[in-house]
């Protein structure tokens, strides 16, 4: 089974990601897969430079991701052009790993993806596991996490789609509200329904 992580900026992925991992469920994180396909010298980074501006290259090549941040998320047509450089090259990326992963004889595989919606990526995905918090708990988590003030972090959070609409095409949602004890008992459940283990 293809198992899609998702919820919003901060709801909580990585933290129920760490959790599948430790049934030993591999895991194919998009976040990282984003990190991956902009390395120094890459065709992609090439592009977002050619779009935004050579200072969003740092002096040691990798990409300024403060400075490409404050640009895509206050912006959506900006935010569209970042996408439409470097989403293809997510997506293939993603699709080797998950491949890989098969062919190398996992039975399950979770692909952690955050805009799985945003981007209509469901048909990548067998279910769908969605990761929600309310706006206060995640607002105050994300500034907390990436020491945001406010605005840049409610800009974030506009920058996807409502919590409601995600748990409307979830298979389980997860509500990580409280402790991670907590949370970690609905992901217990919610693999057993699921037969993963
Ligand atoms: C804009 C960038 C440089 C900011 O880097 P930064 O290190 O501050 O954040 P990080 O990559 O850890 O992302 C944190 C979260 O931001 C949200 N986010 C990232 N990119 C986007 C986007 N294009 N649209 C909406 N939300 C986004 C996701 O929830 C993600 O989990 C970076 O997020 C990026 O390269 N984004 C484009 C790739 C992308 O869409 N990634 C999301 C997963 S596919
Ligand atoms: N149940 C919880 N109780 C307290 N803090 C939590 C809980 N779950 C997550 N957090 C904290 O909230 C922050 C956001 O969680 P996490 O990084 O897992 O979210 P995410 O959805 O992966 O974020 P992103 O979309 O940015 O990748 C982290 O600092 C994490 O430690």
């Amino acid at each position: 089974m293809i198992i899609g992580l998702t919820g919003s900026i901060a709801s909580g992925k990585s933290t129920v990601a760490q959790m599948l991992q430790s049934y030993q469920l591999p895991i194919v994180d998009a976040d990282l897969v984003a990190r991956q396909v902009v390395e120094p010298g890459s065709e992609t980074l090439q592009q977002i430079a050619e779009a935004f501006g050579q200072d969003v290259i740092k002096a040691d090549g990798t990409m300024d991701r403060e400075k490409v941040g404050s640009i895509i998320f206050h912006e959506p047509a900006q935010r569209k052009v970042l996408n439409d450089i470097i989403h293809p090259a997510i997506r293939a990326e993603m699709l080797r790993q998950r491949d890989e992963l098969m062919q190398g004889g996992a039975a399950h595989v979770v692909m952690d993806i955050p805009l799985l919606f945003e981007s209509k990526l469901q048909h990548f995905v067998d279910k769908i596991l969605v990761v929600s918090v309310t706006e206060e708990i995640q607002l105050t988590r994300l500034m907390e996490r990436n020491q945001l003030p406010e605005d840049e972090a409610r800009a974030r959070i506009a920058s996807q789609l409502p919590m409601s609409v995600k748990e409307q095409g979830a298979d389980a949602v997860i509500y990580n509200n409280t402790t991670k004890e907590s949370t970690a008992q609905q992901l217990e459940k919610i693999l057993q329904q699921w037969a993963v283990i």
